[in-house]
């Protein structure tokens, strides 16, 4: 079982969405705030599934209480919304510095690639999200993944990873 938080509307359900229906279909399907929780299996290979979990960010008070029931954990960033970007490093910050995620897998997702239109747009989110100490400081296993819930971008490795959590 792996848990799929992040602030709100950073695209959790449209990338569930993605991971559960056809490849050919594109098109930006309609998402609502998540409330509560929903489980959904995703079929990651030919013979592996993986069940996750998405918290709404709305939810963020009470993520924490889902950690420890889980062995890996995808946090999903908006690359795009730099108003954002404080309060997301912040609720990742936490997320690491949690003593139930000490042990856990972490899978650190920038969505919505396809509204980034530089290199140098993407550094400066990268930058103000202080991707680079983050990652230096944390204890835990971090992988970070670029992808667009819109157009499937990036969706190989995010598989990849998802295959080894199940
Ligand atoms: N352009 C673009 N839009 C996206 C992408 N992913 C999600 N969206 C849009 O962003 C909006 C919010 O997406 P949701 O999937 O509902 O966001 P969420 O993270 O589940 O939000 P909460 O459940 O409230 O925490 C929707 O209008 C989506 O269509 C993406 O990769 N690119
Ligand atoms: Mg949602």
């Amino acid at each position: 079982m792996a848990l799929l938080i992040g602030p709100s509307s950073v695209g959790k359900s449209l990338l569930l969405k993605r991971l559960t229906t056809d490849e050919k279909d594109k098109e930006l399907v309609a998402t609502v705030p998540s409330i509560g929780t929903s489980l959904v299996k995703v079929q990651v290979s030919r013979k592996k599934s993986v069940t996750i979990r998405e918290l709404g960010g709305s939810m963020a008070p009470v993520w924490p209480d889902y950690y420890s029931d889980v062995a890996a954990i995808i946090f999903v960033v908006d690359a795009s919304n730099l108003q954002q970007v404080g309060a997301a490093t912040i609720q990742f910050i936490h997320l690491l510095n949690s003593p139930q995620t000490q042990s856990s897998k972490i899978l650190l997702l920038f969505n919505k690639l396809d509204l980034v239109t530089s290199e140098a747009d993407k550094g400066k989110f990268m930058h103000l999200f202080m991707l680079d100490d983050i990652l230096r400081h944390s204890r835990q296993e971090v992988s970070v993944a670029e992808v667009s819930a819109l157009n499937r971008t990036g969706f190989a490795a995010m598989k990849e990873w998802l295959e080894l959590c199940a």
